[in-house]
């Protein structure tokens, strides 16, 4: 059993080959989560001129000193820059976001001046370059603003609208089409008999695929025949699904029919089994432009199985550059025993240390890959490598942050 594919293999094998979907353009409205294709580059400077940061008083501050009386000449308000010529002794009244006039090198905040008339009197004199936001603080044109690859959040749109793109170049969004197989399994709230199961990894994986920005078509349960199996995988050819996820029917028995019937349907078999806790039995394929995930029907074992090649896999074909989730640094709070061949990836919950530096990892006690309260129970995956020696408490592991990752 000790040939079973090492994690690392198999998600190479799934990414291998894997090309980022074609680029359309979406308006700004329609960019949020959506990976962008090509880098960003600024169309133009911000702020375009020397502009105030302040309501107050354009003047130069070597004029300013804390007494000084200053005649104001004129206004310069956001929009309406001050047309006039700025001589010694004047000030122009100025507000937010509104060119600073030719000569003047400083803003004074309202509050630090006392108006008489078209007399202000400065009562706290303001250092040069006060409140002044010079042209190109911010980005200035033909700068990069953001790098292709990045999965666009609020304030990447922000950043795109100021530089003033109006859409945005993004890669296709993933079509994942998950197909749930058993006779034995229902939909929730359907009518369930004592040996039924009801689905419960599908709407994981929907969600986690949705999370990644891919659209999920729903093939719904196939029952556990050749028939149902072809007819299911055919609507997802159908429906140019660029990933097929099965769940179930992945291990040896006699009704474990997804990997023949798929074969049947035309799929080149690219590695099944891997030496991984839970999720032995995963299979990975293609069928034409479709590739293909056989997850194993165990909750926990489909769901770690969509965290670690599932994602990694829709990140790809979205074009993003960071593809798997983060691993983070931590210590087992507790002994734990040595590991077999399989890499483990064990439920658990954390607290931070002294330090509130490093997360100290409690595994549950029961492993078993069908515990769907355990799994939700967890704040994270700890990773045990292959053949790893018996851990004690407070020993260094790595986790997959299950929240921190919003899964
Ligand atoms: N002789 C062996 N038996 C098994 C092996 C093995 O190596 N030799 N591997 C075991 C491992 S490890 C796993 S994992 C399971 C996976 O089996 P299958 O992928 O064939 O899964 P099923 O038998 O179809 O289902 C397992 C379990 O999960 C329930 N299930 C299925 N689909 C769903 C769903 N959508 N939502 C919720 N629960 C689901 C199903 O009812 C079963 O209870 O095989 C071991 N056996
Ligand atoms: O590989 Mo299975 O997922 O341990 O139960």
């Amino acid at each position: 059993m000790t040939d079973l594919l090492p994690v690392a293999d198999a998600l190479a094998q799934v990414l291998a080959g894997v090309e980022a979907l074609p680029v359309e353009r979406v308006p700004l409205l329609e960019a949020r989560g959506r990976v962008l294709a090509e880098t960003l580059v600024a169309r133009r400077t911000q702020p375009g001129f020397d502009a105030s940061a302040m309501d107050g008083y354009a003047l130069r501050a070597a004029e300013a000193a804390e007494g000084a009386a200053l005649t104001v000449i004129g206004e310069s308000a956001a929009g309406h820059a001050f047309s006039g010529r700025f001589a010694t002794g004047e000030a122009v009244r100025i507000f937010t976001g509104a060119p600073v006039p030719d000569g003047a090198d400083a803003v004074l905040i309202q509050e630090n001046a006392r108006r008489e008339g078209d007399v202000i009197r400065v009562t706290v004199a303001p250092r040069p370059g006060q409140n002044i936001r010079r042209r190109g603080l911010d980005f200035r044109d033909g700068d990069p603003a953001l790098a292709a690859g990045k999965r666009l959040g609020p304030r990447d749109l922000a950043l795109a609208a100021a530089t003033n793109h109006p859409a945005l170049p993004v890669h296709r969004r993933p079509r994942v089409a998950i197909l749930a197989t058993g006779d034995e399994i229902v939909l929730p709230g359907a009518p369930a008999g004592p040996h039924q199961i009801v689905a419960s990894n599908t709407f994981a994986l929907a969600a986690m695929a949705q999370a990644e920005g891919a659209d999920v078509i729903d093939l719904g349960i196939a029952g556990d025949t050749m028939a149902a199996l072809e007819a299911a995988i055919r609507r997802a050819r159908d429906a140019e699904a660029d990933v097929l996820v099965t769940i179930g029917g992945a291990s040896v028995g006699d009704r474990d029919l997804v990997q023949a019937a798929l074969t049947r349907e035309g799929m080149s078999l690219g590695f099944w089994k891997i030496a991984m806790r839970p999720g032995k039995p995963m299979m990975h394929g293609g069928l034409g432009r479709m590739r293909i995930l056989g997850l194993p029907g165990n909750p926990v074992s489909a769901i770690v199985c969509g965290v670690l090649f599932l994602v990694p896999l829709i990140r790809a074909l979205s074009g993003r550059g960071d593809r798997t989730l983060a691993r983070r640094p931590a210590r087992f709070a507790v002994d734990w025993p040595a590991n077999d061949f399989r890499e483990d990836y064990l439920r658990a919950t954390f607290a931070l240390d002294a330090a509130a530096e490093l997360p100290m990892v409690t595994p549950f006690a029961v492993q078993d890959s069908s515990m769907v309260s355990v799994l939700a129970g967890a704040d994270c995956l700890a990773i045990r490598p292959p053949h790893a020696p018996a851990a004690q408490a407070g020993d260094p592991c790595e986790i997959i942050d299950l929240n921190a990752a919003g899964y």
